[in-house]
């Protein structure tokens, strides 16, 4: 499996193309419709409602987290509480200064610009945005060499909301010049059960109590992984049940699709597998790991490990990966006896 191919994982967070094609129906349209994330929503509501009273743009606003966790939803929330229009971009696509130029210039006073992946952004257009953020201005410049002339550009006022997956990957400079700064978390059970409800009842799919349980517990804390496992057990529901997705229903049509209750697929239940079984929980090296589970080193690492190490059952030491005795568990595997057996497992 490629990191290309890993994006198309049913439980991967980054978008798949049938996500991007239902997503906009299922986005929340306003904070009150905006489910968990109590601190951030209550947050922004006071930094948009103190705009509104002031009949000015909001402060700029920095939203970092993984993805799928609603960043995009809550940047258009944003767009739609201020009734102001929104436009969309993301750092990858601004790899020229006079690109963030011509988008800068063409904004409506009030509109937001969202900047998705922020941190992506080529550096010229970065230094472009501290000035554009502060004073609403650009420097254009014309020409090269010491003919250069810098012609001012007066923007309209605008609110920009950047994305991030991690805060810490901006420059201070650029970090500083957000009014406010909310930080996405995972999202609890309950919450994603409320999600499940939310979406199934948009999508018109029936689904008990237990069922969205069921669903959510397999959904690694994400909306985006929720929904979309909603969308494979609605189909098992009426294909092989009569419509209604119980708990009976989601957890056979999840083994059909080889998501375990935890959320593990079968990627992350190979790498571990191999680290239980081949290598006696640990340590063994990233590399011995890939090849033992046919997979490149990068997938292990960055596409199976992270979710393992979140939720405990994989650590990374200075010696290799370690199984912690959560994963034996999980894989219904006794761990070996005797002190050495989770050597390394406390190292930092
Ligand atoms: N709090 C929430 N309540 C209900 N649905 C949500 C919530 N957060 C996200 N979703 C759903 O999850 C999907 C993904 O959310 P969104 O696209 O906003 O995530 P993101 O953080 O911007 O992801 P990425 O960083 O990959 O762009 C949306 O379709 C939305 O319906």
């Amino acid at each position: 499996m490629s990191r290309e191919e890993s994006a198309e994982r049913l439980v991967g967070a980054a978008p798949d193309s049938e996500d991007t094609a239902v997503e906009a129906a299922l986005r929340p349209r306003s904070l009150g419709e905006f489910i968990g994330q109590e601190r951030v929503r209550e947050q922004l509501d006071l930094v948009l409602r103190a705009a509104r009273a002031r009949g000015g743009t909001a402060d700029h606003v920095l939203l970092s987290g993984a993805p799928g966790l609603g960043k995009t939803t809550l940047a258009m929330i944003v767009a739609a509480e201020m009734g102001a229009p929104i436009r969309i971009t993301s750092g990858p696509a601004v790899q020229h200064a006079g690109d963030l130029a011509s988008i800068l210039s063409s904004l409506q006073e009030g509109e937001v610009l969202f900047l998705d992946e922020i941190h992506r952004m080529a550096r010229p257009a970065e230094e472009m945005l501290y000035m554009a953020m502060e004073d609403y201005r650009v420097d254009v410049i014309v020409g090269k060499g010491p003919g250069a002339t810098a012609i001012p550009l007066e923007l309209p006022h605008f609110t920009l909301v950047g994305a991030t997956t991690r805060a810490g990957l901006l420059p201070p400079p650029l970090r500083d010049r957000f009014g406010f700064t909310g930080h996405m978390e995972y999202y609890g059970s309950a919450e994603l059960e409320r999600v499940i409800h939310r979406s199934a009842a948009l999508l018109d799919v029936s689904v008990d109590t237990a069922g969205a349980a069921e669903i959510a517990g397999r959904s690694r804390g994400t909306p985006r992984i929720a929904n979309r496992l909603l969308r494979r057990v609605r189909d098992y529901a009426q294909v092989r049940a009569d419509g209604t997705i119980t708990a009976a229903v989601a957890a056979r049509a999840l083994e059909v699709y080889e998501v375990d209750e935890r959320g593990l697929d079968r990627l992350d239940r190979a790498v571990l597998g191999a680290l239980l079984k081949l290598f006696g929980g640990g340590p063994v090296g990233l590399s011995t790991l890939a090849v033992a589970v046919g997979e490149e080193r990068e997938t292990v690492e960055e596409v199976a490990e992270p979710f393992l190490v979140r939720e405990g059952l994989l650590a990374r030491t200075p010696r290799g990966r370690v199984a912690t005795p959560a994963a034996w568990h999980h894989l219904g595997l006794r761990p070996p006896e005797g002190p050495s057996a989770q050597g390394g497992l406390f190292d930092t």
